[in-house]
């Protein structure tokens, strides 16, 4: 199945428990081609592990987790299918950015002459051959972003991609994302900035305490707020406000 009406991104009736805890509860949505969604939420609602699930890096207790109608497993080419920034503190320190870059574009089999414009777009041209542990944050981040593209997906998978990043760095990841989304590609984004996912998003789906609480078009949840993403958020999660 990879007809053109299949979301790229499906999740269903997702659930995962860890001991008492349910982390993600009966959780559903799906990202066409050409789409973004935000996947918004207080610490600890399950925002993580729902995105570890869908890349098979979580075992999954209940639902079904797919891209563009296969498990992650079953992808015949998962590097070049979908890119995934999870946490940009796995990068090996004693690595530089180009070295970095490129392995993973030898592990997804393209060209080594894409690594170089890669860095280049994400501002890293000038320290790619610094040590990885020299790096700041941001930095870090950018090189998380960058090896995610290295095997051109066609879906993003990003937790938090914002985070560290400068207002240079801002503005590329949303203008890399919308022009990714135009180009007919998927993403799925957690973040806490909401200025920013609704200027990037074209939907979110908002978890408390791991369920769905709410979802739709950002234009359409916000008309009661006067178009304020931020304070339909806090309306909707101000019950689930206390971490887990
Ligand atoms: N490996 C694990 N073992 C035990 N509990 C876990 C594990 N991973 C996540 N949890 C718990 O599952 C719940 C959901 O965590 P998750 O990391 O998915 O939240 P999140 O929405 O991504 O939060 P944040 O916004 O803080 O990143 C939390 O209660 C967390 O403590």
């Amino acid at each position: 199945m990879n007809t053109h009406d299949t979301p790229a991104i499906a999740v269903h009736g997702l659930h995962k428990a860890y001991g008492h805890t349910v982390a993600v509860d009966e959780v559903s949505f799906t990202v066409a081609r050409g789409r973004v969604l935000g996947l918004l939420g207080p610490n600890g609602a399950g925002k993580t592990t729902s995105m570890r699930m869908l890349l098979g890096l979580a075992s999954i207790d209940r639902g079904q987790a797919s891209i563009h109608g296969r498990p992650y497993a079953q992808l015949a080419d998962p590097v070049g299918t979908v890119g995934a920034v999870l946490d940009a503190g796995g990068l090996h320190p004693g690595r530089t950015a180009r070295q970095h870059l490129r392995i993973a574009a030898a592990m997804a089999g393209v060209d080594a002459a894409r690594v170089d414009p890669l860095l280049d777009d994400a501002g890293l041209g000038q320290s790619a051959d610094r040590a990885i542990r020299t790096y700041s944050l941001g930095m870090r981040q950018r090189v998380a972003l960058a090896t995610a593209l290295v095997g051109d997906p066609s879906v993003l998978v990003l937790d938090e991609p914002a985070n560290g990043l400068d207002p240079a760095g801002t503005r590329w990841l949303r203008t890399m994302l919308r022009g990714f989304a135009a180009g007919g590609g998927a993403v799925l984004l957690s973040s806490h900035i909401l200025a920013e996912v609704a200027q990037v998003a074209d939907e979110v789906v908002v978890v408390a305490r791991g369920r769905v609480v709410g979802s739709g078009r950002v234009d359409d949840l916000t008309v009661h707020h006067g178009g304020d993403l931020e304070a339909y958020y806090l309306d909707l999660t101000a019950e689930n406000a206390e971490v887990r």
